[in-house]
């Protein structure tokens, strides 16, 4: 079978990781993730917005291995702002720069210039990286289920929790939800693209919302783009989405986001 990008992704993650540990060692690392900024509540922020309205974790995202470059104009802080500006409820920052032109210090720049709890967005395998994301104030990170066994995941999930940060489960099918639901997190992803093929269908929220137990909160990530996705998804039982590139491509992004939440179908 060949290499799918996420094994590719994987096998350059871990190097990068071994290169990160020898340069900084694990001590130092904790010592800033106990000197970062207090944490800012992710998953409740969405539970308040989705009783009124819907969550939005709004992404900041230059390119994708997909898509390829996004957005040419690209400064990490100003976007954020315009987020924040157009209703957002997080914000989603990629820091992986082989396949997405990300940069850690574009979470640390993003948070700083809004008051919104952060995601950091990256490909995650070991503690040190948990620790790590909080060193860089991020509130949440992501723990995809596609790329991790049940044991990195349980353990990626706790050393998030003991730093008092929120853990987003991504899952694409039936197996990985499962594995997903006997972690502790509430904050269960399904995203609509397959990160082996790059398929995205909404078809993957509407099937895999049968099954999310209703004490867990259903966020809808990728190839979400008009206001009638939304309510397509909201049907389903996502009033929470992760959305990048749709608003990346606006000109003006506080016009977009303010547009795409403007109408949400009742709670
Ligand atoms: O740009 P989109 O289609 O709106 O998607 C955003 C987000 O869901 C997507 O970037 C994403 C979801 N899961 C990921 C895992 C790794 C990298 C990126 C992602």
């Amino acid at each position: 079978m060949s290499a799918t990008i996420l094994d590719k992704i994987k096998a350059y993650k871990l190097e990068e990781v071994a290169a990160d540990k020898a340069r900084v060692p694990l001590s130092a690392v904790e010592e800033a993730a106990r000197a970062a900024d207090p944490v800012r509540p992710f998953g409740a922020a969405l539970r308040v917005a989705q009783t009124t309205g819907y969550g939005l974790i709004a992404e900041v995202k230059k390119a994708s291995p997909s898509k390829g470059l996004i957005r040419a104009d690209f400064e990490p802080a100003t976007l954020a702002q315009a987020y924040e500006a157009g209703g957002a409820t997080c914000l989603s920052v990629l820091t992986d720069t082989p396949s997405f032109q990300g940069d850690k210090s574009y979470l640390v720049a993003a948070r700083q210039a809004t008051s919104l709890p952060a995601l950091r967005k990256d490909f995650m395998y070991d503690t040190y990286q948990v620790a790590e994301a909080r060193s860089l104030h991020a509130d949440c990170i992501l723990i995809i289920m596609a790329s991790v066994s049940d044991a990195q995941a349980a353990e990626l999930e706790d050393a998030a929790f003991a730093w008092g940060m929120d853990a987003l489960i991504e899952v694409h099918d039936r197996e990985e939800l499962d594995r997903a639901l006997a972690l502790k997190s509430p904050l269960i992803g399904v995203n609509n693209r397959n990160l082996k093929t790059f398929e995205t269908t909404l078809e993957t929220t509407r099937e895999l919302s049968k099954h999310v137990p209703t004490d867990r909160m259903l966020i809808s990530e990728s190839g979400l783009f008009t206001p009638a996705d939304l309510a397509d998804m909201a049907s389903c039982g996502a009033r929470s989405f992760l959305i990048g590139e749709s608003l990346m491509r606006q000109a003006d992004v506080t016009a977009a986001t303010r547009t795409l939440l403007a109408d949400p179908v009742a709670a």
